[in-house]
């Protein structure tokens, strides 16, 4: 599923109100901007329709989503995509609920059988996508529309948009879940989802099956690896029926015991007014729960019988003029001299093809013609002809701070007028400013900001983004980051790694030495627990080490903390005082340090000794002036160099090609140092390179198609990379596409 076109981004907590209240609604664009409607033009009122959006009944509370859309044939095309998909939950419900359907008797239905259905599924994530396609027009349409019904005093504007792009929000995340997480992945999500609206007594007993629900979702994982190439469709397909209709029931047996549990826990014998009540309640949120069940159901079924399973192979990309491999031996990072080139496949007359497999995983690599003596193409979804163009490895940005609320352009013209950071900082602006921002804003704020900007990361080429929670540093709001970090993780069509950054600043009235000791006694070992039950994953530890934030006793007792918790050390170091914490990281066997620009030369020693990866930042030594960091004595003396965005409030850049271009001008990187750095060696710094980093067999299909003739263009055309990245492919699927332009 690829993104849209630029979605305003909402407060999804505003969002929810009901579209006719009288309430002024506050809607606010990325990063609090209000809504400018200054340039809007009028429009005929007979062209407004209103229609439900509410594409797949999910729960909005309030009962649906009524938005006004302008244009009738559009409102026309949403209203049959909503039908179709009722109707397709219908019948996989009832067969699903009811056991195999004799598929002779029922010949008269409109769908005559699981797999039909979930073709015409299939076919309704590709009308959305096309929906996707036309977004920005729908965006212009209902801009005019807000001025007519301005003018007509009409129900408050802001909230019709609000829900319209809501909606799209929410079934373009709902096509993006059946396109990118396998069947178990999104029986695991479902549950900790509907798990997650309970009460905390209730959740606790949940705990209780939630590992046999794990144990059952990887089971189907299994079992769909298997039935990936049925030969004989009718039998498979019934063997399917059977196998989810016992695994579902086996799930609602546990969803059962949990109920005769919960009652022999609460249900008392005799029972006051409030106890009803609660009982009552609980009723309704385990109908709900087995609702979300349900929901499962059906999602498994479009996932095990979409007509795409019987295929072997997702993607070949074929007759590309280059495939840049980076790496061609399975080397997990490249230092020193090994950086200053790049493993490419080129000069062959027919070209070069790259193939992924139904798992998403580059099954073979060579010569165009070489694969297709060897490979049947009736075996493949998708063939792209990229004669002319040039294959990348997705690009890798080790280094982000992309969850927060609050712009901080107002610092930017402080610092342009000769304010530094640390000036900013010790005013109680920069990290401080985006804090308050942060803590104020919801879960729902901050995800659907993380999620646009994940939308612009991936148009911009990256595959595998890191990305820190720092903007909470008290307890409950760096779990809310790290909680966002995950439900982006689990919908967006790129990979993350998060980090625990609750050492980014001093929080204010505390001292350093009382923030290490609260973040080592208390956000630590809640943090773990989290992770052990499975409710977070937390894949790295950063503090920022700092004159003025923490010192290098206090980074080094928190980094050891998270290192023997499981998490990677990954963090801050000689940005802008020479503290030594270089020397301290790679002591400690840090995977990687980042910033570096004061590094003493025993701190570079120190790292290539101990293999720490170092995260160049060029954007902050370009934004804040600073002196860049000495990145070819790095790379001389064998230290691994990768690179990171750095995109936080004070950076404002997500792009990784605008990173690499000025990693070559200010860090006076050649492009292919430039190219490693933003691949292997960036997916090395997050632990990742067996998977990511590199176009080879075994590792993730993740690739840039380039419309130019050597990949250079990427670095060199600089902010040119929407031209650039002609297609991003995520494990083997596109997502995004650029539109031709003739
Ligand atoms: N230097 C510390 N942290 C960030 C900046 C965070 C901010 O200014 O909000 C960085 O990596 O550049």
């Amino acid at each position: 599923m690829a993104f849209s076109d630029p979605l305003p981004v909402l407060s999804l907590h505003d969002c929810c109100f009901s579209p006719y209240t009288n309430e002024t609604p506050v809607l606010y664009q990325d990063d609090h901007q209000r809504v400018n409607k200054d340039h809007l033009t009028p429009r005929s009122q007979d062209q407004i329709e209103i229609v439900c959006l509410d594409l797949f009944e999910s729960d909005h509370g309030d009962g649906g989503r009524d938005v006004i859309v302008i244009d009738k044939q559009l409102a026309a095309e949403i209203r049959t995509l909503r039908n179709k998909i009722k109707k397709a939950v219908r019948t996989v419900d009832q067969e699903l609920i009811t056991g195999p359907v004799d598929i002779e008797k029922n010949h008269t239905s409109e769908f005559f059988s699981l797999r039909d259905v979930s073709q015409q599924c299939a076919a309704l994530c590709a009308d959305l996508e096309n929906m996707q396609a036309d977004y920005w027009k729908w965006k212009v349409l209902l801009i005019e529309d807000c001025k007519t019904l301005d003018e007509l005093r009409q129900p408050p504007l802001s909230q019709q948009r609000a829900d319209l792009f809501l909606a799209i929000i929410v079934s373009l995340k709902e096509a993006m879940q059946y396109r990118h997480r396998t069947a178990g992945e999104f029986v695991k999500y479902s549950f900790h989802k509907a798990v997650a609206t309970l009460s905390p007594e209730r959740q606790k007993l949940m705990k209780e099956i939630n590992g046999e629900i794990n144990r059952l979702a990887d089971k189907i994982d299994k079992y769909f690896q298997l039935a990936k190439y049925p030969h004989n469709p009718i039998v498979m397909k019934r063997e399917i029926k059977s196998d989810l209709k016992t695994a579902f029931e086996s799930i609602m047996d546990k969803l059962a015991a949990f109920r005769e549990k919960f009652f022999a826990e609460f249900g008392k014998a005799s029972k006051s007014m409030s106890e009803v009540r609660e009982e009552e309640e609980e009723m309704y949120q385990r109908k709900e729960l087995e609702l979300k069940v349900c929901q499962i159901r059906l999602q498994q079924a479009f996932l095990s019988e979409s007509g795409k399973m019987s295929r072997k192979y997702k993607l070949l990309v074929e007759h590309a003029r280059q495939i840049v491999q980076v790496c061609a031996c399975g080397e997990r990072v490249l230092s020193g001299n090994s950086m200053k080139s790049v493993a490419v496949l080129e000069g062959a007359e027919g070209g070069y093809s790259v193939l992924v497999d139904r798992a998403g995983i580059i099954a073979d690599l060579g010569k165009s013609d070489e694969l297709a003596t060897k490979y049947n193409r009736e075996d493949v979804d998708n063939i792209i002809d990229a004669t002319g163009k040039c294959v990348i490895p997705g690009l890798v940005d080790a280094h982000t701070h992309a969850v927060w609320a609050g712009d901080r352009v107002h610092e930017f013209a402080m610092k342009l007028a000769g304010a530094t950071y640390m000036d900013i900082h010790r005013m109680g602006g920069g990290i401080h400013y985006t804090v308050n921002h942060t803590c104020a804003a919801s879960e729902e704020t901050l995800l659907s900001l993380l999620l646009n900007r994940m939308r612009q990361i991936s148009q911009s080429g990256t595959t595998f983004v890191e990305v820190k929670s720092g903007y909470g540093l008290n307890l409950e709001n760096e779990v809310k980051m790290l909680r966002v970090i995950d439900r982006a993780r689990k919908v967006v069509p790129l990979e993350i790694s998060s980090t625990y950054c609750g050492a980014h600043a001093v929080p204010k009235q505390t001292t350093a030495a009382e923030a290490t000791q609260d973040i080592l006694q208390t956000h630590i070992p809640h943090i773990t627990s989290l992770v052990r039950e499975g409710q977070l994953r937390v894949d790295n530890i950063d503090v920022f080490c700092e004159v003025g934030v923490f010192d290098v006793p206090q980074t080094r007792a928190i980094l050891q903390a998270g290192k023997d918790a499981g998490m990677q050390i990954n963090f801050h170091g000689e940005e802008l005082n020479q503290l030594r914490s270089a020397e301290m990281g790679a002591e400690l066997g840090a995977h990687a340090i980042s910033h570096l620009e004061e590094v003493s030369p025993e701190g570079i020693a120190a790292m290539a000794r101990s293999g720490t990866v170092a995260v160049a930042l060029p954007t902050t030594a370009y934004m804040l002036r600073l002196r860049p960091p000495p990145v070819r004595d790095m790379i001389a003396e064998g230290v691994a160099v990768a690179l990171g965005s750095d995109f936080n409030p004070n950076a404002h850049c997500l792009a990784m090609p605008v990173v690499m271009n000025l990693a070559c001008v200010i860090l006076h990187m050649s492009m292919p140092e430039a190219l490693v750095a933003a691949t292997i060696n960036a997916a090395h710094a997050l632990g990742q390179s067996a998977m990511h980093g590199s176009v080879e067999k075994g590792k993730w299909g993740n690739l840039l198609l380039l419309n130019a003739p050597t990949w250079e263009h990427l670095i060199y055309q600089l902010g040119c990379h929407n031209d650039v990245i002609s297609a991003v492919i995520f494990k083997g699927d596109v997502v995004h596409q650029r539109t031709e332009q003739h």
